[in-house]
């Protein structure tokens, strides 16, 4: 049996960044992956195709509007040729994820599902192998919702949507996170008639009060959206897949040409033999890990997806660099998600770092929220996308507790906020930095200003300062 420092059980985001790194180090590392090519989720049916697909709806959008410039344009999308550059994105990135790359690393990749067959032995295909570290980084699939007649229709998921060749003329988006925002409104831009239904009663529920009640009210425009809506059937009738949805007890007829189900995450724990191990997961198949990133059996460790901590493709990465570091280097490094930013790229985009403003009431006895419309900010004026806005919120002391906004580009713009609190700035140290102008990035020094102006020209410091400048003159 061959015998290895560390096992990487799946070749996705976090798991080539573990075996990349330990193999770095000296590490004898296994890659074990289930698919024919490494990647994952995020290269082959996640990230990557999904924001080709959003940046050639954006185009086209774009091409649509130059209307108001007085050039017509006219024609339908052209869906193989959407896909086209879909698949060209993937096989270019790919390239990094090659299985020869890794083999060059010096590790041994091996292709196949991979179980546990003891706590130290992993079976893939008729292959026994022992790893003294093992690290299971198996990601996640789509949930399906038990709806009836569902499955009989079908539908497509995450897994599928990258493989169309035709536009759906009229197109039901079953689950209204991420995922089913991101592509519905891609669809939608590309020309599909386009109905989010989501049984939550508001639309992104994670982000600030005023972030979600903002970006819904700029998505509402464009999609039909549909909360505290749940799917009760599907039926074929008239060659249309038909949903019936029940909304406040009053049941409605949707007919629909295709389905995407984005209904949340699956992990993909159970073919695993996790028992064999001994390895614990939740209620919901997720493996529990403490802040090491390790389970219950401290010599596995689970990062990515497959933990349900933070499903972020570079929550994964992160999460990696700390696992060979603990696997490999034997030190003990906690992971902390309190810098972790995310975006989600509907059009504008929303920007997330730390706690929301209701979060930071919760916690903070005083908090202080500088927010600037970017109707304020004149590269977005010069722009003519003044929809959305930056906001920060600190504690007294002017400490980053959350930052957000809604706006384009704002996944690039605000990224200089994540730097200043990783770097335990100050919301005033950003006043400091010079931003060119006209930039987006305008809006978060415009955004910090506010808290000199509060600080300096309010209340005590206003009296102080009046009074040095008349005994200066
Ligand atoms: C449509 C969509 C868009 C997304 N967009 C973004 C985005 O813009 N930004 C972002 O940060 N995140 C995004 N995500 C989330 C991101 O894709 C995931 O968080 C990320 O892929 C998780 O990485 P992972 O390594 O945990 O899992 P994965 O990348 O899914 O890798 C897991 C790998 O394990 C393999 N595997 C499974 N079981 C076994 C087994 N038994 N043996 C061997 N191998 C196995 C799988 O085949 C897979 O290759 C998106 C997700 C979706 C669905
Ligand atoms: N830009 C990004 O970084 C990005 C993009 C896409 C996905 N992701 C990651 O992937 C994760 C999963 O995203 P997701 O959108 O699949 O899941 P999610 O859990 O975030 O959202 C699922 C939505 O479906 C709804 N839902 C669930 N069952 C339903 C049903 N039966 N009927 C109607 N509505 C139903 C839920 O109320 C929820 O709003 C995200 O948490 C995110 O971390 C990230």
């Amino acid at each position: 049996m061959k015998k290895y420092d560390l096992i990487v059980m799946g070749g996705g985001a976090g798991g080539l960044t573990v075996a990349a790194g330990a193999a770095s180090l000296g590490g004898k590392v296994a890659l074990i992956e289930k698919n024919d090519q490494l990647g994952g989720d995020c290269l082959h049916y996640g990230c990557v195709p999904s924001k080709t697909l959003i940046e050639a709806a954006n185009r086209v959008h774009e091409a649509r509007s130059l209307k108001n410039l007085g050039l017509q344009t006219s024609g339908a999308v052209d869906m193989k040729a959407v896909m086209g550059l879909v698949r060209e994105s993937i096989s270019h990135i790919q390239k990094h994820d090659d299985a020869d790359r890794f083999r060059k690393l010096g590790v041994d990749v091996y292709f196949g599902q991979g179980s546990f067959h003891s706590p130290h032995e992993v079976r893939v295909k008729d292959e026994m192998i022992y790893g003294k570290k093992i690290v299971v980084a198996t990601g996640s699939r789509p949930s399906v919702p038990e709806v009836e007649g569902l499955e009989e229709c079908g539908f497509l998921t995450n897994e599928s949507i990258f493989g169309l060749r035709e536009l759906p003329q009229r197109l039901a988006v079953i689950g209204g996170g991420p995922v089913g925002l991101e592509l519905a409104q891609a669809m939608s831009r590309l020309g599909s008639e386009t109905t989010v239904i989501d049984r939550s009663p508001a639309l992104f529920g994670k982000e600030d009060k005023e972030v979600s009640q903002s970006i819904s009210q700029i998505l509402e425009k464009e999609l039909t959206i549909l909360t505290e809506a749940s799917v009760e059937k599907v039926e074929m009738r008239g060659g249309k897949k038909t949903l019936f949805v029940n909304r406040e007890g009053v049941l409605s007829e949707f007919p629909v040409d295709e389905i995407l189900v984005a209904a949340g995450r699956v992990p993909n724990t159970g073919s695993l033999g996790l028992e064999k191990a001994g390895v614990q997961t939740d209620e919901r198949g997720y493996i529990i890990v403490n802040n090491r990133l390790e389970s219950n059996v401290p010599h596995i460790y689970a990062i990515g997806d497959v933990n349900g901590a933070f499903p972020f493709t570079h929550v994964a990465g992160m999460e990696g660099k700390l696992v060979v570091q603990n696997a490999l280097l034997g030190l003990r490094r906690k992971v902390s998600y309190d810098n972790v930013p995310w975006v989600i790229y509907t059009s504008p985009e929303v920007f997330h770092l730390g706690m929301t403003e209701e979060e930071a009431r919760d916690q903070a006895k005083v908090i202080r929220v500088f927010r600037v419309p970017l109707s304020n900010v004149d590269r977005f004026v010069t722009d003519h996308r003044t929809d959305g806005f930056v906001k920060v919120i600190t504690d007294k002391k002017g400490i980053i507790l959350g930052a957000h906004a809604v706006g384009g580009h704002a996944g690039d713009f605000m990224q200089e906020i994540t730097a200043a609190k990783q770097f335990n700035k100050k919301i005033g140290a950003l006043s400091n930095v010079v931003h060119p102008y006209p930039s987006h990035s305008a809006a978060v020094g415009q955004t910090a200003d506010l808290y000199w102006r509060e600080t300096l020209f309010e209340g005590r410091v206003q009296k102080m300062l009046e009074k040095y400048v008349k005994w200066k003159s």
